[in-house]
């Protein structure tokens, strides 16, 4: 589903973000992106979001090589990945309804649909009871699932978190990853960039390890 192919990123300052880059995610895999910081986490996340391409190599998410997508298709590209961030990026305007619906709202969904998606990514977070709500009266981890709705609600087959768990406690940590788990059980292919070594031996799941831009564990087909 995410597949790597000799990838190398050079920045314009002649920075080498990624070398050599090589491994490949199935469908419905769960796997942790680690490493030091400034070892290409968010680079690697941005190569298969399109919002860098890559200077050598191949990227391939979902049989479609990136490389040579025309701009205008990149839209259409973004719909299939959903993305997780550390904060969120909620609007503090809005209901929680409205933030989960705003993929659906890009697409042109019609209002009865956006209201049944809306309703079932909140149902799977445990949050249906708060569409409502303004983001600001919920507690961080609320906030968490809130934004981890509005990536899931449109139903993508990749799911990118850069440090999902950054700001919460490790308790609310495990209901975030079993959350990660139940969409990998349905066949999302995850990935899951994180520091925390704590979650990522607790998990014992395949992890991909960056050093200098260098894959230095868990790449390849099916690796451990
Ligand atoms: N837009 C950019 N232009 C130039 N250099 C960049 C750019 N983005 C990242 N870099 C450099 O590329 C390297 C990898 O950065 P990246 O953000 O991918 O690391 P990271 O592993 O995500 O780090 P962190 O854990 O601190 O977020 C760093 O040395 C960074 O300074």
């Amino acid at each position: 589903m995410i597949e790597f192919r000799q990838v190398t990123k050079r920045y314009d300052s002649d920075h080498t973000a990624l070398r050599h880059v090589n491994f490949h995610l199935d469908r419905g895999e769960l796997a942790f992106l680690t490493g030091h910081s400034g070892a290409g986490k968010s680079t690697l996340l941005k190569l298969v979001m399109v919002m860098e391409r890559p200077t050598a190599g191949e990227v391939i998410v979902g049989g479609q090589k990136l490389n040579s997508l025309p701009r205008r298709q990149i839209p259409y590209i973004r719909r299939h990945i959903g993305v997780v961030f550390q904060n969120h990026q909620l609007l503090f305007d809005r209901t929680v309804f409205d933030n989960v619906a705003m993929p659906l709202e890009v697409m042109g969904a019609s209002p009865e649909d956006t209201g049944r998606r809306v309703r079932a990514a909140l149902d799977k977070v445990g949050l249906l009871s708060k569409e409502k709500m303004n983001p600001m009266q919920l507690s961080g981890g609320e906030q968490q699932r809130v934004g981890i709705a509005r990536a899931v609600v449109n139903k993508p087959p990749v799911l990118l978190a850069d440090e999902p768990t950054g700001n919460l406690d490790p308790e609310l940590s495990a209901d975030i990853m079993h959350l990660f788990t139940q969409f990998s059980q349905v066949g999302v292919t995850v990935l899951v960039a994180t520091h925390d070594i704590a979650l990522i031996h607790a998990m014992n799941r395949r992890t991909l390890t960056l050093n200098q831009g260098e894959l230095v564990a868990g790449g390849g087909v099916s690796g451990h």
